[in-house]
């Protein structure tokens, strides 16, 4: 994975040119530093002129860049610096620069010496290309009227914007980078915590806070170091701008102005000043589902990562290679079975624990001696057989029992699974094992990968109470002995969501075996 910089002179010369240049060269990340082509000849030719620059103008750029790359799967980070100092004469990035685009052709030694002077971090054997372009008619000269420009941008010492920020993506850094332009001193950002999330869709998939506020404050210190950033986590959708009296300017979007005028009530209302609002407008996307919003949002790339691979497997020596072994797991009423029922028509072998685990019940088996001795004469039926609602009162509202069960039943299972593989499914290339407790039973390491599925706790209490008839009581109980879905997705390789229609879930298992298949192909060629 690379990293590339593009002097970039007019938005209109990225066509699918260069963006098939930046797909093949695998980069993850793309700096761009605007310039105009008249500025870029003179920094070329040494001789640099002062040039006026439209602020306008130059924010439009900044927004049309980013929106003509906005579908391609590439780090973008537009730099400032020369928004605010027109003078710039370095182009100062994070990351070293391993390739250097050009929009137009100029000679190879005013290439080597603008790269030479300017580019400042870049990798000991830096590439440049220049890619031809037809300049059409892209209106990019920065304008001569002076006037307009230090009368049009509204600049502010102190500016602030809030959000989730999950996944950044192109409308926050649009976003983002309004901000930094039109702040002089330091910048706030409040990014929402866990009790801001749980209307979301799938919130488990979001990054935990601390890591959002580092991954924003890499991004805005790369595009603009010469302010200050000050990136605080939000337990509501107020923040600091509840108490702060310094901030003079909120930057939202059309769907958020609604936050920014109850913001500027409160504040109304405890005596400080009101903040001005600068809003953007919302940047739309293709939906890849019917499912999805038809704008850029963290929602649909969360809905993206379903059946797609969130970690790679870690290999284990302990298990015969053949056949792989896929664990399933998921709490109660997530879904298993019909991610079980797709992986089946997709040809993959399957073994079932918990049908397994109930023929450990059977009377006079080895966990039917146990859990008469156990449990006694109160969880069997009239005819000696074991009555497992009752059984399951017990050990459900005692965590105790719970283990204790559990300590005893799940080896067998575990045998009994090692030996229907073998016995049933020894010639299958993929078996999946569907497991509810896989984890808990520490079965993850007989596994080559672990796939889960979840569904928010609501969900799950509705599913109850129509599958099973249970009351909302008795299925909260249940779920609350349950991993939280965060701990299950901190540990799968794959992640299903069964909150949508049929298709949806067919659609991701669809994706998860492809991906898979792709993966053992190459295991297997490089066996
Ligand atoms: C409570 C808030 C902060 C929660 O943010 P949210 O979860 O919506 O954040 P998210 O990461 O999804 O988006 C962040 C911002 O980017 C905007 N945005 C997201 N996608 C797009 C898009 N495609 N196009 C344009 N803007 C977009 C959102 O509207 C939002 O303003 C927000 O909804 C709000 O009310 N903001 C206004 C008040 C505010 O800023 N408060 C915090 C001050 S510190
Ligand atoms: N899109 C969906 N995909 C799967 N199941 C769904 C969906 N919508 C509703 N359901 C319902 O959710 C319930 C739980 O599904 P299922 O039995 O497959 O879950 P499970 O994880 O195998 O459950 P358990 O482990 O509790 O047996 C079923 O009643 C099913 O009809």
């Amino acid at each position: 994975m690379k990293t590339g910089l593009l002097i970039g002179t007019n938005p209109k010369n990225i066509g699918n040119l260069f963006k098939q240049l930046i797909q093949n060269e695998r980069l993850s990340t793309l700096y761009i530093q605007l310039l105009t082509e008249m500025k870029l000849e003179a920094l070329m030719l040494n001789q640099d002129k002062n040039m006026y620059t439209n602020k306008n103008v130059f924010r439009k750029t900044v927004f049309d860049y980013y929106s003509t790359l906005k579908n391609i799967d590439v780090d973008v980070r537009v730099l400032l610096p020369n928004f605010k100092n027109v003078n710039l004469l370095k182009v100062i990035t994070k990351k070293p620069i391993e390739v250097v685009y050009f929009d137009s052709t100029y000679s190879s030694s005013a290439i080597k010496n603008f790269v030479q002077t300017y580019v400042v971090n870049k990798s000991p054997n830096c590439r440049t290309i220049s890619f031809f372009a037809n300049n059409d008619e892209y209106n990019f000269s920065f304008s001569e009227n002076k006037e307009e420009s230090v009368h049009n941008f509204e600049e502010y010492d102190y500016v602030v914007l809030g959000g989730t920020f999950d996944k950044l993506h192109i409308a926050h850094k649009i976003m983002l980078s309004e901000a930094v332009m039109r702040c002089r001193k330091r910048l706030t950002v409040g990014v929402t915590t866990e009790s801001l999330l749980q209307s979301k869709i799938l919130p488990d998939l979001i990054e935990d806070c601390d890591i959002r506020i580092k991954i924003l404050n890499d991004f805005l210190n790369d595009i603009e170091s010469n302010i200050e950033y000050n990136i605080v986590p939000i337990d509501d959708m107020y923040g600091p701008t509840k108490t702060d009296p310094t901030l003079e300017m909120i930057v939202v979007s059309t769907e958020t102005i609604k936050g920014a005028e109850k913001v500027n009530e409160y504040r109304e209302n405890t005596g400080l000043s009101k903040l001005n609002v600068i809003s953007i407008d919302i940047i739309k996307s293709v939906k890849e589902s019917d499912n999805e919003e038809n704008k850029i949002s963290s929602s649909n790339l969360r809905m993206r990562m379903l059946g797609t691979l969130l970690r790679p497997p870690v290999p284990r020596l302990n298990i015969p290679s053949r056949p792989y072994i896929i664990g399933l797991t998921g709490n109660i009423a997530s879904g298993k079975s019909s991610i079980s029922n797709h992986l089946q028509k997709f040809g993959c072998g399957y073994v079932n624990c918990d049908e397994l685990g109930h023929k450990i019940y059977e009377m006079g088996s080895e966990g039917y001696n146990f859990i008469k001795d156990h449990f006694g004469l109160n969880v069997l039926n009239e005819d000696g057989s074991v009555n497992r609602k009752q059984l399951g009162t017990i050990v459900f509202s005692d965590q105790q029992q719970l283990q204790k069960l559990n300590s005893i039943l799940w080896p067998i299972i575990l045998k009994n699974v090692k030996e229907r593989i073998t016995v049933l499914h020894s010639n299958e290339d993929v078996v999946v094992i569907e497991a509810a407790l896989l984890i808990q039973a520490n079965w993850v390491e007989e596994c080559h990968e672990l796939w889960a599925c979840i569904i928010p706790p609501n969900e799950a209490v509705k599913r109850l109470q129509n599958r099973d008839n249970l009351s909302v009581e008795e299925a909260q109980t249940r779920i609350r002995s349950q991993l939280k879905n965060k701990e299950i997705v901190s540990k799968a390789n794959v992640i299903f969501c069964t909150l949508w229609d049929e298709n949806y879930t067919k659609k991701q298992v669809e994706k998860a075996w492809c991906q898979l298949q792709e993966r053992l192909s190459f295991t297997n060629s490089s066996l």
